[in-house]
């Protein structure tokens, strides 16, 4: 059988059995932003791993070394942060080509360095091996959250208001002007492009909303709003309903859409690694989780509402027709 046939999401979930020998250990096991695991102390321990491919991830014209080890770390704090949790060990494994500069890869710990320091992260460990051609950098990174406040995506029932933290389509808007030569501000090219490149995980944002009663679901953003809904409307078995004209994007961006005959829409749908965080709340607990991430100042959008599972998935769109969303965010294997 070939892997577009099954896609990435396909493949985990044929992997996924008799992996589990001793359970007591494990409060959750695969299928959220991170495993949680049983601790001896007052937290429970959270455990997650992304990995970054040459040629896939980023390319080595369109970003520098320091970036790429930015976003190896920045995109597994992004995980931590999903499930409500404070990062705190992570360990860095490398495959590099021979032909590799030594101040190149002096350089990715550079950036690893920056943003370990900014979390406050440990890097305690890894592995260093040749690789044939492109450069792979994996991180796995330990979290903590106190026991019982993990958020999994599976917690939305039908009456939730789906929130999103920040602006969508951000990454994608980088992506685009790293591929494309298109004159626009040098501001708005630094902005969307180092969005793309070193994103802020919201680990502030995913400790407070573990914090608060109310907060039913939780995701981080790095496939796509249509594969984040997904997940969550399939860990949930609920539907939802997504308002298009509510989507957070930055004025500059649609113009950059429409300047360059791209869909904000699809960047905001489809683009991922806007590693914004996605959740969904009780509406009766509406008022008191916006007043509290008012007062941290952590932007956020209502974007829609959970709905019964028969319902499916629907987007409003700007012109006020519901329709069944089909797009589908970035999968490995199907892309
Ligand atoms: N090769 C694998 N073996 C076991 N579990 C995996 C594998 N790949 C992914 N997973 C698990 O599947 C779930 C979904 O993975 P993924 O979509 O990469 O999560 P995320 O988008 O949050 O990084 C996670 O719980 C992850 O740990
Ligand atoms: C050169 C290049 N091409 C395409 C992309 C877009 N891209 C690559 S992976 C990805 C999705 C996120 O990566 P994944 O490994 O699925 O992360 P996870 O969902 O496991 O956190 C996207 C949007 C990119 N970042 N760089
Ligand atoms: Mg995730
Ligand atoms: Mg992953
Ligand atoms: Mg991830």
């Amino acid at each position: 059988m070939n892997l577009s046939q099954v896609g990435e999401f396909g493949l985990i979930s044929l992997l996924n059995k008799d992996l589990i020998h001793s359970p007591a250990g494990v409060i959750a096991g695969i299928g959220d932003d991170a495993a949680v695991l049983q601790s001896s102390g007052d937290c429970w321990q959270l455990f997650t791993t992304d990995m970054m491919v040459e040629g896939i991830h980023f390319r080595l014209d369109w970003s520098g070394y320091s970036d790429v080890g930015y976003k190896a770390l920045a995109v597994n704090i992004s995980d931590i942060a999903a499930m409500g949790g404070r990062p705190t060990h992570g360990v860095v494994s490398i495959a590099v080509s021979e032909h590799t500069r030594v101040e190149d890869v002096v350089e990715l710990y550079r950036g690893l360095r920056e943003i370990a320091r900014n979390y406050k992260v440990n890097l305690v460990g890894g592995d260093t091996v040749k690789s044939p051609g492109p450069l792979v950098i994996n991180v796995a990174l330990l979290g903590e959250v106190a026991a019982g406040k993990a958020v999994y995506r599976s917690g939305a029932t039908p009456g939730d208001v789906i929130y999103t933290t920040g602006n969508l389509g951000t990454s994608a808007a980088g992506l685009y002007l790293l591929a494309h030569q298109v004159s626009c501000s040098p501001q708005l090219k630094d902005r969307v492009i180092r969005a793309h490149l070193r994103p802020e995980p919201r680990v502030a944002a995913g400790i407070l909303l573990a914090s608060l009663e109310g907060v039913s679901a939780l995701d981080d953003n790095s496939d796509g709003l249509a594969a984040e809904l997904r997940e969550i409307c399939r860990a949930g078995s609920v539907g939802c309903l997504v308002w298009e004209k509510a989507f957070p994007v930055l004025p500059e961006v649609r113009q950059l859409a429409a300047q360059v005959g791209a869909s904000t829409l699809d960047w905001v749908m489809n683009g991922g690694e806007d590693y914004e965080l996605l959740f969904t709340l009780r509406p009766d607990r509406r008022k008191a989780v916006e007043e509290a991430l008012h007062r941290a100042g952590i932007p956020f959008t209502a974007i829609g509402v959970i709905v019964p599972e028969q319902e499916g998935l629907l987007i409003e769109r700007r012109n006020g027709t519901r329709e069944v969303i089909t797009m589908k965010g970035y999968n490995h294997f199907t892309e």
